[in-house]
């Protein structure tokens, strides 16, 4: 096949939804799908894509979901008319941090997919020995968190080793709940895999490597020299490097797709597969992010990321290894994000973002003084719960003061102080974790509220600095259609020798490709720096009351 008519396909299993995009050699859209648990598979009757547990604090999600999802995606994707056979290369992104534990008749089963049946009639329960797979909005861990810690000296070794402090979402104390709580499934579970080496093995027909982007939100990797890192192996659970498999680059071809995909949906059986990586990585590859540039995904949870040189040893945030690069990533995770304008959009605005807008924009800038803080759930940054609402009297002089406001007397105040109040926790995070703001600061934005420009406006004037879009608010999920192609260029460069030039960095490879694909949506009004650079403070004296007076 001339390299002209061939596609590149990617993935993204996400908190709500999985979706599947394919790409042509200039990296345009050819065809779309996705199915959304929630309405597409209500028989596992999830809300926002995940089943809230019996004990506190505690999500999952059924495996078999996802998987019954991924037959539907390809189904929808070959209606819409991708044709399969021309995909040179796959890759996929997932949602970090979650595991599945393989059974050794599902690992069999697995490697011999039956093309006349449905996927999900085939890896069943039985092909996990745990059930209930723990997500990311999971934070059961507190104890094992603890324990982690401490067995490798302490927090700042943690970070030191893994780019992180011990968090509950993350890989290594969810394993260390499974090994304790239920060590009989620990011990039958031949291999463990993160939601996105996971997606791979369905495409291999073999369990996937881990790449050590995403295994570094797992507290086992050693974000320096690659490779999981034996001090915490041990903090966590026995046998465990077996169970993980050795970790890959995200940068590698992992093998070629499984007969299942080429007899049932007519793929060509040189398909190479491209080691999958977490969502929010794969975000960075479709931002492909440079210097100077933050960016900001607000999906189901809000995060921030940027690219970072050399690993800073911050004890709040994550360090990860870079998806494209030899460097890292920096990245902040915020639970509290769209989940939570959804909430205000339906009892503020007749659940219709238009009228979200129209009230938000009919607010000045700074609220009059009103900024409210709502942790939902659980908040990760900062270790939050609950809602604080301060007008311009509230202060720490009194507790009752402190206390807040009930409820702000308008919708227009309550959105305009919920907006506010989650972009100056996430420009305060930013500044922490060693971002510098400065005039050549630029904001990119992606996810599914970057498609609203009046949140983008309270944005651009709470970091003061430009926001710019693309074209697509699906940033990581064409990442791993990017990436696809890119690794596929690399290693035909390479199996070449013929001492052509290869395709350079992937950072310059994409945006020869993709040269105008950032557009400038709103800039920060002349005003912003003195009004929200005031406003700064309020919001750490909310924060610092809130962390004070939890229960
Ligand atoms: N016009 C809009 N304004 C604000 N938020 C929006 C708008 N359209 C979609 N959203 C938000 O996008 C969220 C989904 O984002 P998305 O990036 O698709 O999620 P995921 O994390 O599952 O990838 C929804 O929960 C919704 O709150
Ligand atoms: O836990 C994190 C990152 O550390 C989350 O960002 C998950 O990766 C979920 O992603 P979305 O489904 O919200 O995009």
């Amino acid at each position: 096949m001339q390299s002209e008519n061939e596609t590149y396909l990617g993935f993204d299993l996400s908190t709500q939804k999985l979706k599947a995009v394919l790409l042509n050699a200039k990296l345009e859209n050819v065809a779309h799908a996705e199915v959304k648990f929630d309405s597409d598979l209500p028989e596992f009757r999830t809300t926002g894509g995940v089943n809230v547990g019996t004990a506190k604090n505690e999500f999952f999600v059924q495996p078999v979901m996802w998987i019954k999802a991924l037959d539907m995606v390809l189904d929808r994707i070959v209606v819409q008319g991708a044709d399969l056979s021309t995909v040179a290369a796959l890759s996929g992104s997932a949602q970090q941090h979650g595991s599945l534990f393989w059974s050794r008749s599902g690992i069999e089963i697995l490697r011999n997919l039956d093309a006349d049946k449905f996927l999900h009639t085939q890896l069943d329960d039985l092909a996990f020995t745990v059930h209930r797979t723990p997500i990311w909005m999971d934070s059961t861990t507190a104890r094992q968190c603890e324990e982690m810690e401490s067995a490798v000296g302490g927090r700042e070794r943690m970070v030191e080793i893994t780019g992180s402090g011990c968090y509950e979402r993350f890989t290594g104390p969810q394993i260390r709940r499974i090994f304790q709580q239920r060590p009989d499934c620990y011990r039958n579970t031949e291999r463990i895999s993160l939601v996105s080496s996971f997606l791979a093995s369905i495409f291999l027909g073999d369990v996937a490597p881990i790449d050590c982007s995403d295994g570094s939100g797992m507290n086992l990797l050693d974000v320096r020299t690659r490779d999981w890192s034996d001090e915490c192996l041990a903090a966590c659970a026995p046998g465990l490097r077996t169970k993980l498999g050795q970790p890959v680059p995200a940068a590698t071809i992992i093998g070629t797709i499984g007969s299942f995909f080429v007899q049932r949906y007519n793929f060509n059986a040189a398909c190479r597969i491209v080691a999958f990586t977490g969502d929010n990585l794969s975000a960075l590859a479709g931002m492909n992010v440079g210097q100077d540039w933050l960016a900001l995904s607000l999906g189901t949870s809000d995060t921030v990321m940027m690219k970072l040189n050399t690993p800073s040893n911050l004890q709040e945030g994550h360090v990860l290894v870079h998806p494209t690069d030899d460097g890292f990533m920096g990245l902040l995770c915020f639970r509290n994000g769209s989940l939570v304008r959804d909430i205000f959009k339906r009892s503020e605005a007749n659940d219709n973002w238009e009228n979200f807008s129209e009230l938000l924009d009919s607010t000045p800038r700074g609220n009059f003084g009103n900024l409210a803080l709502h942790f939902i759930s659980k908040e990760i940054l900062p270790p939050v719960k609950g809602s604080l609402r301060w007008n311009k009297s509230s202060s720490l002089a009194s507790v009752e003061l402190a206390k807040g406001v009930v409820k702000y007397s308008s919708s227009q105040t309550e959105i305009r102080a919920l907006i506010e109040g989650q972009m100056l926790t996430r420009k305060a995070y930013a500044s922490e974790m060693g971002f510098s703001f400065g005039e050549n600061t630029k904001i990119l934005a992606t996810g599914g509220a970057s498609a609203n420009r009046s949140i983008l406006q309270v944005v651009s004037d709470v970091f003061n600095a430009p926001v710019y879009t693309q074209k697509t608010t699906e940033a990581a999920l064409c990442g791993a259609a990017y990436r696809a192609k890119y690794v596929l260029s690399v290693a035909r460069s390479k199996e070449k020798c013929d001492g052509a030039q290869g395709p350079g960095s992937y950072y310059d490879f994409i945006a020869e490709l993709l040269p105008h694909s950032v557009t400038r949506v709103c800039d920060p009004s002349k005003d912003s720096e003195e009004i929200y650079g005031s406003i700064i403070e309020r919001y750490r004296a909310m924060v610092s009351f809130m962390l004070e007076n939890q229960e």
